[in-house]
């Protein structure tokens, strides 16, 4: 692990200045580490370097002195302690591609930052990380949790998950990004973790849509605790675990996204609601929506495991510009009137939900060497 000549401070980068980019690198600023940030724009790393300020992306916040930034990405990446990644998902694959050859004589954990999966192949971030810098999974942690980057960075006390499927990597990883404001736990549920940040953008843009035609709470109450069950079913669909999405990285960041207006999904509902085109609230929106392009993605994923998913198939509905956004609703308008049960998929057939989570435990402690089923 390198440290700066002459600092007893870590060196550790952020790839993207963008909001969250910019955030994440005061808080592990303010949590004792020296911070260079890589910006797409010279005179946007000037600005960061210079005036210590992101003015584009965090209007008002003053950044700490032991923050950097330069457009030169192997002058970002030298002796880096820790890596992390802070880009729209869609770009993430064409810039790794530019990490690579910089970061691969180092053993650095590599963090993803983002909550978004890769529209051409369905990945999730994790996935495209591990492909691109042909690097061991264990070296690999994401981040997640109710996190809407102005309140952090206006040190509102918050709570975070680090994940990584070695416990070593998460631990060192949530020990160097925490402070005062910002707490961070640990978990070995990496697909969880990744997919509760993925499919909570598309809840928040069902919960915008409904904003913005003007229904009231019980339907927006009524699509987030559904919403809950199909980002649950979808999740342990592929391996998660259904703990993972009742916590920091599945409810604390669906509430979170729901509720707040600084949320870019759901403003971008918001204007699907209100009656603006896809193409409209594309051209509207500034900042990163992951949501937009993670919902055709997620679809065919849930398709190629047969879990039903009614909201996140309206929202794609409404993006397509095929069902009016007062149509919107906890179920499809096309079910048949047979009543469901309320629980998930898995929790359906007599206590089948019980039965799958002690599975999932005993599995768990199994992987874990019988430590017991997260660090959390
Ligand atoms: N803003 C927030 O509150 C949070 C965002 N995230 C996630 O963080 C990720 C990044 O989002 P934000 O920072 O919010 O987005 P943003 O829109 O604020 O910033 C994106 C940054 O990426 C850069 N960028 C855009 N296209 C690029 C490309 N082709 N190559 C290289 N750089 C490019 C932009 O110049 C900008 O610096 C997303 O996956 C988002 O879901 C996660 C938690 C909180
Ligand atoms: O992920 C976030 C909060 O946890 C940010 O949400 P938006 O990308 O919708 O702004």
């Amino acid at each position: 692990m390198s440290r700066k000549q002459g600092s007893s401070r870590p060196r550790v980068t952020v790839i993207g200045a963008g909001s969250w980019g910019t955030t994440f690198g005061k808080i592990l600023a303010d949590g004792g580490a020296n911070v260079t940030m890589w910006a797409r724009r010279p005179e946007h790393a000037q600005e960061i370097a210079q005036a210590k300020r992101n003015s584009l992306y965090l209007p008002g916040i003053n950044l700490p002195r032991e923050m950097t930034a330069t457009h030169h990405l192997s002058e970002a990446l030298e002796g880096a302690e820790q890596v992390y990644l802070s880009i729209p998902s869609q770009a993430v694959r064409q810039n790794l591609k530019a990490v690579r050859p910089l970061v691969s004589l180092t053993d650095a954990p590599i963090v993803s930052l983002m909550k978004g999966v890769e529209r051409r192949t369905g990945l999730r971030m994790s996935q495209v990380i591990e492909q691109e810098l042909h690097c061991d999974p264990a070296r690999i942690a994401v981040a997640s949790g109710p996190n809407l980057a102005l309140e952090i960075a206006r040190e509102q006390p918050t709570a975070a998950v680090i994940s990584s499927t070695s416990q070593e990597t998460a631990d060192a990883v949530a020990r160097r990004a925490r402070n005062h404001y910002f707490r961070t736990f640990v978990n070995t549920d990496v697909i969880g973790t990744e997919f509760g940040g993925v499919l909570k953008n598309l809840i928040a843009v069902a919960i915008g849509i409904v904003d913005g035609v003007g229904y009231g709470e019980n339907t927006k109450a009524s699509i987030i605790t559904r919403g809950l069950v199909e980002m649950t079913d979808f999740a342990v669909a592929y391996g998660a675990q259904p703990e993972t999405l009742q916590g920091l990285a599945g409810l604390g960041d669906l509430i979170a996204t729901c509720q707040s207006p600084l949320s870019r999904n759901n403003t971008a509902g918001r204007l699907l609601g209100q009656g603006y085109s896809f193409q409209d609230v594309v051209k509207q929106m500034d900042q990163t929506a992951e949501g937009l392009a993670s919902v055709a993605p997620v679809l065919q994923l849930a398709r190629d495991v047969g879990v039903a998913m009614p909201i996140v198939e309206q929202v794609k509905m409404v993006l397509d510009g095929t069902m009016n956004p007062r149509d919107i609703a906890p179920h499809l308008t096309t079910d048949d009137d047979t009543p469901m049960g309320e629980r998930t998929q898995n929790g359906q057939a007599g206590g089948g939900g019980a039965l799958w989570r002690s599975l999932q435990r005993a599995l768990d402690q199994f992987r874990n060497g019988g430590r017991g089923p997260s660090g959390n």
